[in-house]
This record gives C-alpha cells, sequence and structure tokens, in this order.
C-alpha cells in the first residue's frame, strides 16, 4: 500500500467541512490515508464519520468570542490544549500534508503543524478571513480563496484564488426524486428555503408568518436547521427538514429559487446550479459582516437579489419573492456569465505540491 498520507482539518460549522467532503474522495481514490482533527462535539464529527477510511481524532477546542463571557480565560488553556494533542496526532501519523478549511478547532492544528515543520494549506470560503483563519495563516503555506477579492485581504506570497469547490454529487440530483422526498409536485415553481447549515430562527419566523401567502406562488422546501422543524405545521406544499445529507442533491435538482443566508458554500452551490435565490445575509450584529459582502457580490453581479436582515418583515418577503419569480429569466443571463472552474482539481494539486509530492501517483 501507499504511505501518502494527508491530515484534514476545519469545523464548528458544515461551512468549514464542506470543501474538505468535496475533496477528500479524490485523495481516497488515489490511495492517499486520510486522517481529520476536529472537534468533540461540533458538526464535523457527525459528517466525517459518515465517510469510510477516515480516522478522526478529537482534540480540545476553545472558541474566539467576540463577547464577554467567563469562558473567555479558559479558552486559551484548551486551545493550548488542542496544540499538543495535534502536535502528538501529527508526530504519530506523520502526514506529508496538511489541508484546513477554517473554523476555531483549525487553529490549534495549524500552530502544531508549524511546529512540527508539516507544510499546509488553508481554504477560505469567505469575501473575507474569518477569525480563525487570520490567527492561522502565520502557520500556512498556502491561502487558497474563493472569492478573487479576498486576496487583497491576504499576504501577497501566500494568497491565490481557485474558485468554488462544489461537491460533485450535487450536480447529479434527479427532480422527480427530490419531488418525492418532499412530497411535491410540478404544479408550481419550488423555492428551497435554507438559512445556513444551523438553520435561521430570523428565517424560519418570517417565513412561517407569511406562509399562506407564499405557498399562492410557490411549494416550499424548508431546511429549518437543527430542532427547527415545527410538526404542528401541516399545510399542503410545505415541506419541512432539518438537516439534509445524501437527499441533498435531489433536491437541489427540484428546486426552482431559494431563500438563503449568504455563507459562501452554499451560495456557489446556488449559482453552479443556476438557482436565482434571494438572500438575508447574517447582521453584523451576529457576526464580522462577512455574509453581507458575500451578499452584496452576488447583488453586484446579478446573480441573487439581498435583503438586510433588520429589513426583513413578512410583506417584505413576500414582495421580494414576487420580483424574483418576475425576475428569473434576466437572473438566469446573469448567471450563465459564471464560469465554475475546475477549482476542485486547483486545490488538489495545490495540496500535493505544498507536501512536496507534486503529481505523482
Ligand atoms: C453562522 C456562521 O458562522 N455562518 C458561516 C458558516 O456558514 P454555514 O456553515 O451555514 O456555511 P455555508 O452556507 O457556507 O455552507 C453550508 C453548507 O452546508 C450544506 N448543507 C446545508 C444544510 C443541509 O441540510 N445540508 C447541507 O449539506 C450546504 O449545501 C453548504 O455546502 O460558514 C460559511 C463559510 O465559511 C460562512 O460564510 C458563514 O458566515
Amino acid at each position: 500500500m501507499s504511505d501518502k498520507r494527508i491530515l484534514f482539518t476545519g469545523g464548528g460549522s458544515a461551512g468549514h467541512v464542506i470543501v474538505n467532503l468535496a475533496v477528500i474522495p479524490h485523495f481516497q481514490k488515489e490511495g492517499w490515508k486520510i486522517d481529520y482533527i476536529g472537534s468533540k462535539n461540533g458538526i464535523e464529527k457527525e459528517l466525517i464519520s459518515r465517510l469510510d477510511n477516515v480516522e478522526y481524532h478529537e482534540i480540545s477546542t476553545g472558541k474566539l468570542r467576540r463577547y464577554f463571557s467567563k469562558e473567555n480565560f479558559k479558552d486559551p488553556f484548551k486551545v493550548l490544549k488542542g496544540v499538543l494533542q495535534s502536535y502528538r496526532i501529527i508526530g504519530k501519523r506523520k502526514p506529508s500534508v496538511i489541508f484546513s478549511k477554517g473554523g476555531f478547532v483549525s487553529v490549534p492544528v495549524l500552530a502544531a503543524a508549524w511546529l512540527r515543520k508539516t507544510p499546509a494549506v488553508i481554504h477560505e470560503s469567505d469575501y473575507t478571513p474569518g477569525l480563525a483563519n487570520k490567527l492561522a495563516i502565520p502557520f500556512a503555506k498556502k491561502v487558497l480563496t474563493t472569492f478573487p477579492e479576498t486576496i487583497q485581504h491576504l499576504p501577497e506570497t501566500k494568497a491565490e484564488w481557485i474558485g468554488a469547490v462544489v461537491r460533485d454529487e450535487l450536480f447529479q440530483g434527479n427532480r422527480e426524486k427530490g419531488l418525492a422526498i418532499a412530497n411535491l409536485d410540478n404544479s408550481k415553481p419550488i423555492l428551497l428555503i435554507m438559512g445556513g447549515s444551523g438553520g435561521s430562527a430570523k428565517i424560519n419566523g418570517s417565513v412561517r408568518g407569511s406562509l399562506d401567502e407564499l405557498l399562492a406562488d410557490y411549494q416550499i422546501i424548508h431546511i429549518c436547521g437543527k430542532n427547527n422543524v415545527d410538526p404542528s405545521i401541516k399545510k399542503e406544499g410545505y415541506s419541512q427538514f432539518e438537516y439534509v445529507n445524501e437527499e441533498l442533491s435531489d433536491l437541489f435538482a427540484a428546486t426552482d429559487f431559494v431563500l438563503s443566508r449568504a455563507g459562501s458554500n452554499a451560495i456557489f452551490e446556488f449559482l453552479a446550479l443556476r438557482k436565482p435565490m434571494l438572500l438575508v445575509p447574517l447582521s453584523r450584529n451576529a457576526s464580522r459582516g462577512d455574509q453581507i459582502l458575500n451578499a452584496k457580490s452576488f447583488q453586484k453581479q446579478g446573480y441573487a437579489h439581498m435583503v438586510e436582515e433588520e429589513e426583513l418583515t413578512g410583506d417584505r418577503l413576500v414582495k421580494e419573492l414576487k420580483r424574483l419569480k418576475e425576475e428569473k429569466m434576466t437572473i438566469l443571463r446573469h448567471m450563465r456569465n459564471y464560469e465554475s472552474r475546475e477549482a476542485k482539481q486547483q486545490v488538489i494539486s495545490t495540496i500535493k505540491q505544498a507536501g512536496r509530492i507534486g503529481s505523482q501517483k
């Protein structure tokens, strides 16, 4: 067997795992051994444990909060423990290269990689780098970006724009299967609602408050987030899910329009699949405002309409979703200008180069 070995990290939310899920199968096909460092309870553990032949290692993690909390005093020790644990794992598994998709769990892993002199590559999918990636960049050899504009926020010698990495299987969905899964039909256009991988209370509330008006125009697939399904709502044409794994490609194939948060991975998936979208980015009160930049960039290029969270009311939602339907052809025309670059292949070859393995098989 081959001794090619790679270690992945990234987690906290699905947005920090999905790119790993897209590239891991390619490395597996080429005979690489795969290790993954993640947290004890993060979504990465659940998503990675669904894969065969990936060894998952848990480490202690801290959260980098922008607000006061007693936990802020304990967290530096947890992060330090995470560095020591990662240092031991890297020493034992001896990967030739490490790939990080970001999130808090990745910071100690990258610090340990640097101490072990193991080359590391980071992927940043948002318009501006997140706090975890900012801390980890000094330890990395390369930083790959989804948005071309992100390059200006990164060290020139490390930054490389590669575009969005989308999972292959999302292009292989079947509309009829998707309709059957959601118990819907072809009588009205299908609106898919996704409030990010964790769901959005704000979007869920606005949608449910205007459900009858929305159902007059659309049938709805509502991915609400963990514990957010409301079983008391039983309306024809309205189908709820907590979180979707294998069935996502079929549900996407059944989708005509999208209402979504503006997480980078999700919106590039909708663009690659040519789904006109209305975006409600996470507000500046709850984040560094990266989703607002993601959404503005999409709006500027004609791929999406956008409503800021503070302006979201039931009436506005109904009005904007009617407008989205009316402007479908214009949005699709703009979307045709987007070329889905060979980002995945580029990520893979950059990772291999960083590990000085080149493209040898
Ligand atoms: C609250 C928060 O911190 N959000 C951040 C997080 O978003 P979040 O974790 O929501 O990430 P994204 O929107 O980028 O991606 C979500 C991913 O989960 C997948 N998916 C979602 C629902 C589902 O049921 N099944 C499923 O597979 C989507 O197809 C997509 O690939 O990471 C993104 C990428 O760094 C950032 O832009 C967001 O600001």
